[in-house]
C-alpha cells in the first residue's frame, strides 16, 4: 500500500497521520490528563486500583452497572437483522465485537464499504473518552452498520445475537487494551480479554452455524525475547505484562477451543496501530496533545540509553491484513458443540517490519507540529514495557 500516512522506512513521506476529525464527524474531544505527558482513563476507571473489589474494576457502561438490559425488544431487532440483510447473496455476514473501537471501527467501515454484512457490538466503556466511540458509531451507522450496545461477557446477548443472525464470520475486536494500564486496572484485562473472550467462544461453538473467528491478539506476547524480528513460531511464554499474559492466555484458549469444537479460528498478533480515529491513550496521540499544550512529555529509553522503538503499523494495513485473513478463513467444522474434523488455526504477525525509535516519533511530531517538545527521558519502566517490537511477516 502506498498511504502517505505511514510511520517507518517504508514510508514515502514518513509522517503521521494524527487527525481524529474527518469532514464526515465532528472533532471528538479525548480524555487527557491535566499532567504533563500521560494518558489517564476517565473517571470511573480512575478509582480502579489493584486493591479494588466488587465490580469496581470494570469501566463503566451506561446501562450495565445499573442492571438495565441494553438490547432487546422489537426496535433493536429490526435494526439487527436490517445490518445483516444481504445487499447480494455474496459476501460475508460479519459480527465485529469491539465495533466502536479503533481497528474495529475501520474494518466494519471497510467491510461494509465491499458489500459485506456487518453487525457491531461495543460496550463503550469509559476506558477513554465514550464521545470518540460514539463519533465512530455514528459514522458506522450512517454506512449501514448498527452498532449495538452490549459486553461480550454478556452470555443471554451472545446467544440472542446468534439465534437472530447466521453470522459466517466473527471479528473479535473487543478487548482491554494498553500495555502499562494493566498495573492499575488488572481485573479489567482478565474480564476481558481472558473471561469475555472464552464466553465468546461458547456463543460461537454452539452457534448454528458456527462461524468463523478472527481475533485480535498481540505482539505483546513476544515478551521478553530478545531475537528479532518476531516470527510466529518464536517462543511466547514470558509475557512482560499482564497484558501480554492475557493475549497469551487467549491464544491458549483458542486452541482449545479448536481443537474440542473444530472452531475456526485465527489470531493476529498486531504491533502499535496508529491512525485517525485512534486511541488516545497511545503515546503518539497523546504526545501530540501534550506538545501543542507545552506539556512535558516523558520519552523511555534502555539500558546504556539505547533507544526503544515500535514497528508503529498503519490502520489501512491492519485493516487490509484483517480481511485478507476473513477472506482466507475456512469454515468451522463444529455442529451441536462437537467437532466432526479439524479446523484451522492460525497465527499471523501483522506488522510493518520497520521499527521506529520513539525519539523519531517525536522529532516528525515536532517537525509537523511545528513545536519543540518538553522532553524527559526515563528509563524504560520495567513493569511491562518491552524495549522494541519488529514483525517478520513472512508466513
Ligand atoms: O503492539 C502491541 O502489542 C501493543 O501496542 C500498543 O502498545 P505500545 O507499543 O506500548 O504503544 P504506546 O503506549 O503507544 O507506546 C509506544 C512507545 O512509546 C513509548 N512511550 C510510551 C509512553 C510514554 O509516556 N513514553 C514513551 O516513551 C513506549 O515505551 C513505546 O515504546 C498498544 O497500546 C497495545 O494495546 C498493543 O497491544
Amino acid at each position: 500500500m502506498t498511504s502517505p500516512h505511514r510511520l517507518g522506512s517504508s514510508s514515502p513521506t514518513s509522517h503521521l497521520s494524527i487527525s481524529t476529525a474527518s469532514a464526515s464527524s465532528p472533532p471528538c474531544s479525548p480524555t487527557w490528563s491535566s499532567g504533563p505527558s500521560s494518558f489517564s482513563p476517565s473517571s470511573s476507571s480512575s478509582s480502579s486500583s489493584p486493591s479494588s473489589t466488587g465490580s469496581s474494576y470494570f469501566h463503566r457502561r451506561r446501562d450495565h452497572l445499573s442492571g438495565a438490559a441494553s438490547w432487546g425488544g422489537r426496535e433493536w431487532e429490526r435494526r439487527l437483522r436490517k445490518s445483516a440483510t444481504p445487499k447480494s447473496l455474496s459476501g460475508h455476514t460479519v459480527l465485529v465485537t469491539g465495533a466502536a473501537g479503533f481497528v474495529g471501527f475501520h474494518v466494519s467501515r471497510t467491510l461494509r464499504q465491499r458489500g459485506d454484512r456487518v453487525v457491531g457490538l461495543d460496550n463503550f466503556n469509559d476506558y477513554y473518552d465514550p464521545g470518540l466511540k460514539r463519533d465512530r458509531q455514528n459514522i458506522l451507522s450512517r454506512s449501514g452498520v448498527f452498532v449495538m450496545e452490549g459486553d461480550i461477557n454478556d452470555q443471554a446477548l451472545l446467544k440472542k445475537l446468534f439465534d437472530v443472525v447466521p453470522f459466517t464470520h466473527v471479528m473479535h475486536l473487543a478487548a482491554q487494551a494498553g500495555v502499562r494500564y494493566a498495573m492499575q486496572n488488572p481485573y479489567s484485562y482478565v474480564h476481558n480479554n481472558i473471561a469475555g473472550f472464552t464466553k465468546l467462544l461458547e456463543a460461537c461453538k454452539s452457534a448454528n452455524p458456527q462461524p468463523a473467528i478472527i481475533w485480535a491478539s498481540s505482539s505483546s506476547v513476544y515478551g521478553l525475547n530478545s531475537k528479532v524480528p518476531f516470527s510466529e513460531k518464536d517462543r511466547t511464554d514470558r509475557p512482560a505484562s499482564l497484558y501480554a499474559a492475557t493475549k497469551k492466555a487467549a491464544e491458549e484458549i483458542a486452541r482449545a477451543y479448536n481443537h474440542i469444537y473444530g472452531l475456526s479460528i485465527t489470531g493476529l498478533r498486531f504491533i502499535t496501530v496508529y491512525g485517525p480515529y485512534g486511541r488516545p491513550d497511545m503515546a503518539y496521540f497523546f504526545f501530540t496533545k501534550d506538545i501543542l499544550n507545552g506539556n512535558q512529555i516523558t520519552i523511555y529509553e534502555g539500558p546504556d540509553h539505547s533507544s526503544v522503538a515500535r514497528d508503529f503499523t498503519y490502520i489501512d494495513d491492519i485493516v487490509e491484513g484483517c480481511l485478507g485473513v476473513l477472506d482466507t478463513s475456512k469454515k468451522s467444522t463444529g455442529s451441536g458443540g462437537k467437532k466432526t474434523v479439524s479446523a484451522q488455526l492460525r497465527t499471523f504477525n501483522l506488522g510493518n517490519t520497520s521499527p521506529v525509535p520513539v525519539t523519531k516519533l517525536v522529532r516528525i511530531l515536532e517537525k509537523l507540529l511545528k513545536v519543540k517538545a518538553n522532553k524527559k527521558v526515563l528509563p524504560l519502566p520495567m513493569n511491562g514495557d518491552v524495549k522494541f517490537t519488529h514483525a517478520n511477516i513472512k508466513a
